[in-house]
């Protein structure tokens, strides 16, 4: 394109007054948070891996809040529409291992001591995320302690009904029944309830009659489904980069992080498949 120029073209070159990209996006402060601690070459690839994470974790956090609402509203399509969003994310945030992986252990080793005693245990987009899906441990909450407005952000989660829980609403109504309050516990991890495995399977078993909740169902696997392959792409990085080291946040590491594997979201929407 020798010899263009955009003036000719019409556009617009002066921002003096005006709003510009950089403006609007918030660039400075954006582009300027890449604060590296070490000499090391690899920390700036470590830094933006965790920054796009949170980016992405703080749109999905928006689009699971506004799911929440639509659904409780029986706004069925627009609901599935921002699931989908968020398993997208993921499947994003999937694919972005792989840039972190061309890390080696001896790469990592350079700066590692800089972390200090910080660790993604610590990130609380991560774990409101886990409390809006209804994987709810209150004991996650101490790290945060010093910080109490993410302290504060996370307690009134918790007074919140979970995502699932707001599923587990759509399901009674649309079935004309209703669930054992134990299925509504706010602030502890959602275990199986033999009520709603059964309402589960009253669906699955036809699925044209209950074509809405049938379709929420799949949405909520899928989510789930994306989700953990999130925390199995994350323990084999870690694996891969630390080996059976502790870790910085000071848990066990690994075996911390394969315990997690066995969390389940939605636990009665996979129990009940084995009944079908
Ligand atoms: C070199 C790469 C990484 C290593 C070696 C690593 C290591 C670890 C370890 C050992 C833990 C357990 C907690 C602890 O004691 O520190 C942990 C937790 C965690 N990490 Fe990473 N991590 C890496 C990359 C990432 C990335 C890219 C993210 C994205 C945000 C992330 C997010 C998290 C989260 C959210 C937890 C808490 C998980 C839970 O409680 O279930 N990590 N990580
Ligand atoms: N827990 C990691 C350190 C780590 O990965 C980390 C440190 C600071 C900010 C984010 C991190 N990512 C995930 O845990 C480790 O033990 O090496």
């Amino acid at each position: 394109m020798s010899g263009y120029d955009p003036e000719d073209d019409g556009a617009k070159e002066s921002f003096a007054r005006d709003m510009s990209y950089v403006d609007y996006l918030a660039l400075d402060p954006i582009l300027g948070a890449q604060h590296r601690l070490s000499d090391a070459h690899d920390e700036m690839l470590f830094i933006i891996q965790h920054q796009t994470s949170e980016l992405w974790m703080r749109l999905a956090l928006f689009e699971l809040d506004a799911a929440r609402t639509a659904l409780g509203q029986g706004q069925f399509p627009a609901t599935f529409k921002m699931l989908t969003r968020v398993a997208r994310i993921y499947d994003q945030l999937n694919s972005a291992w792989d840039v972190l992986r061309t890390m080696t252990p001896s790469e990592y080793t350079r700066f590692r001591d800089d972390l200090g005693a910080s660790s993604g245990f610590q990130s609380y987009q991560y774990r409101l995320i886990e409390f809006v899906l209804g994987n709810r441990n209150r004991a996650m909450m101490k790290v945060h302690e010093h910080r109490p407005d993410l302290h504060a952000m996370l307690t009134q989660e918790l007074s919140r009904k979970s995502l699932y829980h707001v599923a587990l609403d759509a399901l009674a109504d649309g079935l004309g029944t209703r669930f054992a309050p134990e299925a509504y516990r706010l602030d502890a991890p959602h275990q199986a309830q033999e009520d709603v495995m059964q309402a589960w399977m009253q669906v699955y078993r036809d699925p044209e009659a209950h074509w809405s909740l049938y379709e929420l169902a799949e949405k909520l696997v899928d989510l789930e489904d994306y989700f953990r392959r999130w925390r199995f792409n994350h323990v084999t990085t870690v694996e891969r980069i630390i080996g059976l080291k502790r870790g910085t946040g000071g848990t066990s590491g690994v075996a911390y992080l394969r315990r997690m594997l066995e969390v389940e979201l939605f636990p009665e929407l996979w129990h009940m498949r084995g009944s079908l």
